[in-house]
This record gives structure tokens, sequence and C-alpha cells, in this order.
């Protein structure tokens, strides 16, 4: 076989015919078709820096690579294709043949002696054209297993012969939807899955095989090619088997029902025991003289045609994808070193522990300055829980707007009843106009009673968000070190605990100075005091004299008469004691909305200021004394993440030394 003409010496015979390709098709494959001789020398050094990134995986990193996959439903002729442009036997038959992506590289070399190696889980294997395909065999069940199974883990064969053309390409298994011969149940959706992740990238070149004997429609490569292909405008279709369904072929790609932007080429391959070169001057003849297939266009048929239009496609993409990969290459190599330059340092010693400890609560400290107390928010900007003034404020809003639409705030509510009540029980043998100041102590101390709670709720609320804010911020500023965590969060919680505590230890005393004592040096009372008081002779008028059963009071609203008629020995003092109390009520309210900011800002100022650092340090102390060089240890997720950064960074660099030079041979190319 070494010594018979190959395909590219084909197409090197044929070189003039074949470069006057339709002119529509040159469009698409874009106009500089590279003449096979000057390729070598152009397109050959990136063909070959490509196969090394491809060699190199640098597809982990999210680069993606210029490559011709060739997809096809099962028994299509795939591996029959591949073997026709490389000139050896590959796997061929009936059922699952091609179980793991296989990477074809064909390369030309000068050599009459040809090189054949198989590439896989870090070996090299060298084979020859008589045990390649055991070879594949041997190395697939290695990957995937000695059954039916399939696995996505490439194994690369590179063929260097005397004449093949450059060309790499990616053999994928072929796609069948019920499970044959043992597979698993799922070989489906895990054949579709391999393909997907190859055909879906831009930069790939679809080549879609297809046996003459089925309707294109029906075949399941080309549903999945123009599911990331639409137009087709990076689908090439082979069709294969040619000599076994001649008639209507030629209708059927000159239709071209499926949408294949890069065009078609027929093609007879190798059959049973055929050689290599017979199965070339077959198909040759087959489309030379049959009756139908003759009437084929000639730059339509035969692998010589095809192995120039996929060398012609493969320059165009390479060149075209190249100087974007470099670029990505570059940036994520820039972005990886500055990850890894940010990943906090390795400790080394106690002293440096400490040092990142100090740096953590520091860092910690300002961030909760920021949002807790200055209100800046730029390392939270859309995270509106962090905005913590904001958020407090709101909070206090609330609160003041519960106090002031709670019953006990209502002065219109049973308007005079327990004053009269109270009165009535306050009655002493004494004057009558004196106002018993035990009765006005009675109401205020169940009036204070009545909303005591209010504060206290609010508290819990307020500590509940704070505590989950300053239990953020450690943790984001101690995640690199998740010995340290532990106890930051622990300090954390009985921080707020302990001022939660404090707060509401000290509301409850403000509460009882409430029930204690009516005292105000606001003028405000009188002057309130005094208006509601100079509305009593008007009520009077309407409820007593006139009847009414409503009546509107300026600073109150609509009260009801009730069975204030009854009382009227003690309607004057009532109207009196209720209009004090209506007039203290809103200073009472102010004083427990007034005091409750001052109390919270004080109280968070010194959380951040003073009482969470000794706080840390004391609970780092107490935890078994070695939390700090507990630090020295690095944690398991950023060893990881450390390791990992160094694994792209090194092979992002190697590809970057492939791609060193490349640049000026890219711009040769396009030029
Ligand atoms: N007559 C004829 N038979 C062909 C042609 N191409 C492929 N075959 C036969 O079709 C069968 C399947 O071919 P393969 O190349 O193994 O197909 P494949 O798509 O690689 O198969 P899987 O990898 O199993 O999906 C084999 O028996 C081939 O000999 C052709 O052009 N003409």
């Amino acid at each position: 076989m070494g010594s018979s003409p190959t395909a590219l010496e084909i197409i090197e015979y044929e070189e003039d015919s074949l470069a006057l390709v339709h002119e529509e098709e040159d469009e698409k494959i874009e106009s500089h078709v590279p003449l096979v001789s000057s390729y070598n020398d152009h397109i050959r050094p990136l063909l070959d820096a490509v196969d090394k990134l491809r060699h190199l995986n640098v597809t982990k990193e999210g680069i993606q690579l210029p490559t011709i996959v060739v997809v096809g439903d099962q028994s299509s002729g795939k591996s029959s294709v591949l073997e026709s442009l490389a000139g050896i036997n590959l796997p061929r038959g009936q059922g699952i043949c091609t179980r793991v992506p296989l990477v074809m590289r064909l390369q030309h070399h000068p050599s009459p002696t040809p090189e054949l190696f198989l590439e896989f889980s870090g070996k090299i294997v060298a084979t020859d054209e008589a045990h390649v395909a055991d070879a594949i065999n041997l190395a697939t069940d290695e990957i995937a297993g000695d059954g039916k199974g399939i696995s996505n883990t490439p194994l690369t064969l590179v063929v260097k012969k005397k004449g093949v053309p450059d060309l790499t390409m990616v053999d994928l298994p072929g796609i069948t939807r019920v499970p044959v011969h043992g597979q698993p149940e799922d070989i489906y959706e895990q054949i579709a899955g391999i393909i997907m992740e190859y055909i879906r990238p831009e930069e790939s070149i679809i080549l879609n095989v297809l046996s003459a004997t089925v309707d294109f429609p029906t075949c399941e490569s080309i549903r999945m090619s123009q599911q990331v292909d639409k137009t087709g405008e990076r689908t090439l279709a082979v069709v294969t088997k040619s000599d076994k369904a001649p008639e209507g072929l030629l209708e059927k790609v000159t239709a071209d029902d499926v949408n294949i932007g890069l065009g078609y080429v027929c093609v007879r391959n190798r059959i049973g025991d055929e050689s290599y070169e017979e199965a070339r001057e077959e198909e040759a003849k087959l489309f030379k003289n049959h009756h139908l297939l003759s009437r084929i266009d000639k730059y339509m048929v035969g692998i010589p045609v095809l192995a120039q239009k996929l060398t012609q496609i493969q320059a165009t993409i390479i060149a075209r994808c190249l100087p974007d990969i470099v670029r990505k290459i570059d940036d994520k190599l820039k972005a990886s070193i500055s990850d890894l330059n940010r990943m906090p340092k390795t400790l080394a010693s106690p002293a440096e522990a400490m040092a990142a400890f100090m740096g953590i609560v520091g860092s910690a400290k300002e961030s909760l300055r920021k949002i807790l107390i200055r209100g800046e928010f730029d390392e939270y900007v859309d995270d509106y829980h962090m905005h913590c003034t904001a958020r407090l404020v709101e909070m206090l809003n609330l609160y003041s707007d519960e106090l002031h639409k709670c019953s006990e705030s209502d002065p219109r509510r049973n308007f005079l009843v327990e004053e009269i009540l109270v009165l009535e029980e306050a009655r002493g043998i004494e004057l009558p106009n004196f106002l018993p100041r035990a009765a006005f102590l009675g109401i205020l101390q169940r009036k204070v009673e009545g909303i005591s709670r209010m504060p206290i709720d609010f508290f819990e609320k307020v500590w509940a968000y704070i505590e989950s804010v300053v239990v953020s911020v450690l943790m984001h500023h101690s995640e690199n070190y998740h010995q340290l965590q532990f106890s930051t969060r622990r300090a954390g919680h009985n921080l707020i605990s302990k001022m939660k505590e404090q707060s509401i230890n000290w509301i409850a005393e403000i509460v009882q100075m409430e029930k204690m004592t009516d005292y105000t040096c606001s003028p405000e009372y009188m002057n309130e005091w005094n208006k509601l008081m100079g509305q009593l002779d008007t009520f009077k008028n309407k409820i007593l004299t006139h009847g009414y059963s409503k009546a509107e009071i300026a600073g109150i609203g609509e009260v009801e008469a009730g069975n204030i008629r009854e009382h009227q020995n003690v309607l004057h003092q009532a109207f009196d004691l209720k209009m004090k109390m209506t007039a203290y009520w809103k200073i009472v309210l102010r004083r427990l909305v007034d005091y409750m900011a001052l109390h919270l800002q004080f109280s968070v100022q010194n959380l951040v200021n003073k009482e969470m650092e000794k706080e840390i340090f004391s609970e780092l102390m107490s935890s078994h004394g070695g939390a700090v060089e507990r630090m020295l240890e690095e944690s398991p997720s950023v060893a990881a993440k450390r390791e990992k950064l160094n694994v792209s960074i090194k092979l992002l660099g190697e590809s970057k030394k492939v791609l060193g030079n490349i640049m000026d041979k890219i711009a040769t190319y396009n030029d």
C-alpha cells in the first residue's frame, strides 16, 4: 500500500483543475485557496501549532480549537471515509466501532516508510498499517472498557505518511437511537453529549457523513448539526455508499433539503478486502462510468476532492481562529497569574499567621465601618441586604410607624371610658377638682406596658439583621482560612448575643422609667394640652346640650360620646386627663423612637470599633489556644484552587510558547 498513490498525490496531479472549484463554493470557503504545494510552507506550521495545543489539552481551559469533527449515524461510513483519506485500515463494521473520540492527525512526510502511533493516557504506542486497527481497538478497550460502553477521553492516532493530506480530524462515535449488542440503555444520550461538546463551538467544522442509502432529513447527525449550525455554514456533507444507492443521488445532493452550506462530496469507500488503491480506482471508475453517478459534478465526487476541500477549509479556519486563540491564551494566562497573586500567601510561621489574622480582622472592621456606619457600599454594590445604613433606617421607620399606629396610640378608642373609670376609682375624701396624679400614672403605666414588647421586638429584629451582616463579612474576609472561620463565626454569634442582651436590658430600663415618671421639659406638651383643652366647651356643648352622639376634636379626630352623659360630674376631669395623656403620649413615643436610634448607632459603633476585635481575640485565645497556628494549614479548597491555577498557568504558558512566533506566519498567510 505504501508505494501506491495516495489522496494527496492524486490531488497534486489534479491540482490545476481542482483549483477551479465552484465560484460559489469558493466564496463560502474564502477566496484565497492555498495551492497544495504552498500549503505546506504556510499552513503546516499553523496546523502543527494547533495540534500541539490540542495535545496540551488547552480546551480544558475553555479555549476552543479549530477542528474538523466527523459525525454520522452509526455505520454511516465515518471510519471508512477517514481510512480512505489516510490510506490505512481502521476498525470498520456493523455495530458500534468508534467508542471514543479518535483524533486523527494525518501528516505528509517525505520518507517512503509510514510512521504510525497512538497517543492516549499519557502514553505513545507505535504501530503500523497492518496492526493499526487492532491497536485502536486495544487502546479503545483501555480507555472505555472492553464492553460496548463509550467514553469522551480522546485517543490520538498520528499517521505520518508520504502524500497524505495534512489534516487533523476527530472521529466521533456514531449516533444510534436503539442500543444494540449490550450497549448501555442511555447510549443515545451519552453519544449525543460527546457529539454536542465537539460540534457546538463556532471553531468546529462539521463533516457530516451521510449514507446514500438513507433519506438525509431522517439522519440523527443532520438533526444534531442543525441544532448548532442552523444555516449550515460550517457543515460539509460526505455521502458514502454511492455505489449502493446511485438512483436519485444527484437529485438528493442538488436539492439540498438539509441545508449543507459547505457542499456535498459523494464517495465510494473501500469494500470488503479491497486494497486502498483498488478502492480509489473503483471509485474513479464508478463516478466516471455509471450512467447516473457520472452526471454528478466532478467537483462533488471522490476522496481526492474531499481531501482537497478539507485542506482548504482547514487552512481557512485555522488562519481565521488562531489570532483569537493567541489573544484568549494571553488573556487567560494574565487572569490566572493575577488570580494566583491575589490568593493568600501560604503561611510559614505563627508570626505570619498572626499577621494574616490581624489583616483579616482589620479588613473586616473596615468593611463593616463602611456598610454599617458610613454608608459606603462599593464592596457590595448589587447586594442590597448589605446596604446596612439604609436597611437600619428602614427598620427604624417601620418600628416608629407601628408604634404610632398601634391601638394604645389611638386617643379615639373608648374615648374617656378608661379616664372616667380610673377617676371614679381614685375618688377619696377630698376636694373634687384636684386631678389625682395616681389616675394619670395608672393609665400611663398600662399604656406603656401595652407597647413594651414593641421595642424589644425591634431589637430582636435589628440584631438578627446585624448578626447576618457581621457574620457574612467575617466569613468573606476569612474565607481562605477555614480553621479561622469556625472561631470567627462563633465570636460573631457571641458578640451579637451580648450586644442584643445589652440593648434589651437598656430598653427594659427605659420602659420602666417611662412607667414610673411623667416628665418632660418640652414646651410642646403644654402647647398641645392647651390646644386640646380649648375644645372642651364646644365638646360639652355638642354632647351634653345638643345631644350629639359624636364630636370632632381637632388633633384627635371624631370621637364617640358613649355614656359620657351619665358621668357629667367627672367629665371635666376625664377630658383633662385624656388631653394630658394625649399630649404626653406623643412625647413618650418620640422618646422611644429617638432613644432607640441613638442607642442603635452607639451600639453599632461600639461593636465595630471596640467589641468585635476584643471578642474575636478572646474567642481565639480560648479555643484551645491554637486557632492562629491552625491557620498554617491551608484549607483543602484553597489548596485545590492554588493547584488548579498553577496547572492552568503551566498549560497556558506552554501554549503561549507553542504560539511564540506563529503570529507572523498567520499574518503572512492572511496576506
Ligand atoms: N458499499 C459500500 N460500503 C461502505 C461504504 N462506506 C462504508 N461502507 C461499509 O459500511 C459499513 C460501516 O462503515 P464504517 O466505516 O464502519 O462506519 P462508521 O460510521 O465508522 O461506523 P461506527 O463507527 O460504528 O458508527 C462497513 O461495513 C463498511 O464497509 C461505501 O462507500 N460503499
